[in-house]
């Protein structure tokens, strides 16, 4: 299903985003190729998720492009790319439902879709859930479905947005494990998370962000160790940014 030729790099040119006089987003420059995790950081309030939403399409600049390596302003077609939310979007479905749902949007026939669906239940520990109505699941077990659903598809890139804010450690931990499942299979990651612990552990490449701008974009190491603006060393710190 891996569709060809590849969708990377995505590349955004001085994108800014407006809402009535407020710019939420402005002069961002980027771009995400390869199979490494990129994470999008800091405080409340700077642009993370707006960024992400811009480049998952769900949001058009006011100014400035949003590219794909074809060079088409919007992605072609279901499946590329992908998104997670903090709160799981699933249907009123079973969870094996939700799977081939999203696997006929992709373009699968019935009999690849269920062998494909299978091997996400199995992979993602969600195998004895399978037949259980998506929404009467725990919180982490609708995030693992999530997750899964998205791993199914076999994207280029996967937005996520704070995946396991709402979870507890252990369930925190399955999804990192999980995110392994995507690097093996070369998909790049693009993420937001507050967890700065969680940052550490799977960070290569650190976006800062603050006020709507891009103020750093490092390896993670380097931004760790040595921020190089005022901003990202007192967000590191734990202080408040005015
Ligand atoms: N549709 C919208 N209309 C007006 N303002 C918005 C809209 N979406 C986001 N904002 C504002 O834009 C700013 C950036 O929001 P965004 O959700 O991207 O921040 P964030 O960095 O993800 O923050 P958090 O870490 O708190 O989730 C915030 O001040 C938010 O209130």
């Amino acid at each position: 299903m891996r569709a060809t030729p590849s969708l990377l790099p995505l590349a955004l040119d001085r994108v800014g985003f407006r809402v009535g006089g407020d710019w939420l987003v402005r002069d961002m420059s980027f771009s995400v190729a390869g199979t490494g995790r990129t994470l999008l950081l800091g405080p409340n309030g700077a642009g993370k998720s707006v960024t992400l939403r811009l480049c998952h399409g769900l949001l058009s600049p006011t100014e400035g492009t949003v590219r794909w390596a074809a060079g088409q302003p919007c992605p072609p077609g279901p499946g590329r790319h992908a998104m997670v939310f903090q709160k799981p979007v699933l249907l009123r479905r079973s969870a094996r439902e939700n799977l081939l749902h999203a696997l006929s949007l992709a373009g699968l026939h019935a009999q690849a879709a269920g062998e494909r669906a299978d091997m996400a239940l199995e992979r993602f520990q969600l195998a004895p859930l399978a037949h259980r109505p998506a929404r009467v699941l725990s919180g982490g077990e609708q995030q693992r479905l999530a997750i899964a659903r998205a791993w199914a598809v076999q994207p280029q890139l996967l937005f996520l947005d704070e995946p396991t804010s709402h979870l507890d450690p252990a369930s925190t931990r399955a999804i990192e494990l999980a995110l392994d499942l995507f690097r093996a299979e070369g998909t790049a990651v693009l993420m937001t998370t507050h967890d700065l612990a969680q940052a550490r552990r799977l960070a290569d490449r650190v976006l800062f962000l603050h006020r709507g701008r891009l103020l750093e974009d490092r390896p993670a190491a380097a931004f760790f160790t040595d921020p190089h603006t005022r901003e990202a060393a007192a967000y590191l710190r734990g202080e408040l940014l005015d």
